[in-house]
């Protein structure tokens, strides 16, 4: 659906040249709710604004639904981001104009007739939950209502994709879920494409399919959530990874640990299926080892589970080889993060 190619996006400030895209290469799927994740100054914001040419690239392409975006004149790309919705973190919600005047805008600015516009902006309010609003005004509205609004606002035109600028980051955590259940439904029932901008892995966590992690500039790590989350390649992902799966082990425990004889620290991770699997018990029974837990937790990784287990493996090496070993093979994916002296 976007096709991001050799992305370039340069500033100019006082203090010289800013280069917040460096040759960003991407690939978003039909369907898919790709997450970008990445710290601040990152170039998240710069990445998504170019992607409706809000921003204008300093090179490279965006090919959106097939059209490439940078080659387009001006009028053929106010018809092309008909195609493309935005949300955004402040809402950008228009004070003087009632709920339904605020949904019927985009529709109004694209010379639908006042018929279709009414009909078309029911439908949207039913999709958003807001009914009882129509006539409400902005300042009326709690912060996740008036995103429900910028989401119903975003979608009048009937887009293919939907793009997200930190969405839900001025929201408490449950109206963060329930704006994030919103999005998924709205994925599901429309099929639309979303791509969600953010600082905070716990979104990425409850709706992404795929997910980018963008460090200064570049895109240093991208694949289905899943992967990434169990296989990290890249020191920043598994820094945003810890901050919802948080398994370091105080410095004066591992300094303690590491005094033991014949004894290792690993740190096991697993999806779905496998977290009812009775790992530590066929462990012990199959090798001869003994275990210590240090650490276990286990959430929800969109639909499926993603739990991690760490603990300390004590025997000879040959007994500690034949656990990592018969781990390994349980499909688990094994990490030594400490021996002992043995
Ligand atoms: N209009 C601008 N003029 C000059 N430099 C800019 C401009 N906009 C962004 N930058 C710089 O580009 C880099 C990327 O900024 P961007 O806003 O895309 O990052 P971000 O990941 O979205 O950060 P945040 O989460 O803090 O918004 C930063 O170094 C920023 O200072």
């Amino acid at each position: 659906m976007i096709q991001i190619k050799q992305l370039v996006k340069k500033y100019s400030s006082r203090q010289g040249q800013v280069v917040a895209l460096d040759h960003v290469n991407l690939h978003i799927s039909p369907g898919s709710i790709y997450g970008i994740i990445g710290l601040s100054g990152a170039g998240k914001s710069t990445l998504v604004r170019c992607l409706n040419l809000l921003e204008k690239p300093s090179g490279g392409e965006i090919i959106v639904a097939g059209q490439n975006l940078t080659a387009l004149s001006s009028k053929e790309l106010r018809k092309a981001r008909q195609n493309i919705g935005m949300i955004f973190q402040h809402f950008y919600l228009l004070q003087s104009r009632t709920v339904a005047e605020n949904i019927a805008f985009p529709l109004e600015i694209a010379g639908t007739p006042k018929k279709e516009i009414s009909q078309r902006v029911k439908e949207l309010l039913h999709l958003v939950g807001l009914e009882d609003k129509a006539a409400a005004y902005p300042a009326q509205l709690s912060g996740g209502q008036k995103q429900r609004v910028g989401i119903a606002r975003a979608l009048a035109t009937k887009p293919q994709v939907l793009l997200c600028d930190e969405a839900t980051s001025a929201l408490d955590p449950q109206t963060t879920l329930s704006i994030l259940n919103l999005l998924r439904d709205i994925n599901q029932k429309l099929g639309l494409t979303i791509v969600m901008i953010t600082h905070e892995m716990k979104v990425i966590k409850e709706i992404c399919t795929d997910i980018a992690v963008i460090h200064e500039a570049h895109i240093v790590e991208n694949g289905p959530v899943e992967s990434v989350f169990i296989k990290p390649q890249s020191d920043i992902a598994r820094q945003f990874i810890s901050t919802i799966f948080p398994n370091e082990l105080p410095e004066d425990l591992l300094k303690e640990l590491a005094t033991h004889r014949d004894s290792e620290i690993v740190r096991i991770q697993f999806l779905g299926s496998r977290a009812s699997d009775p790992i530590i018990t066929d462990l012990l029974r199959t090798c001869d080892v003994r275990a210590n837990i240090l650490y276990g937790s286990i959430d929800h990784l969109r639909s499926t589970l993603f739990g991690t287990l760490t603990l300390e493996l004590q025997g000879s090496p040959d007994q500690l080889q034949e656990a990592r070993r018969y781990l390994a093979s349980r499909d688990l994916n094994v990490e030594v993060v400490q021996s002992g002296l043995g």
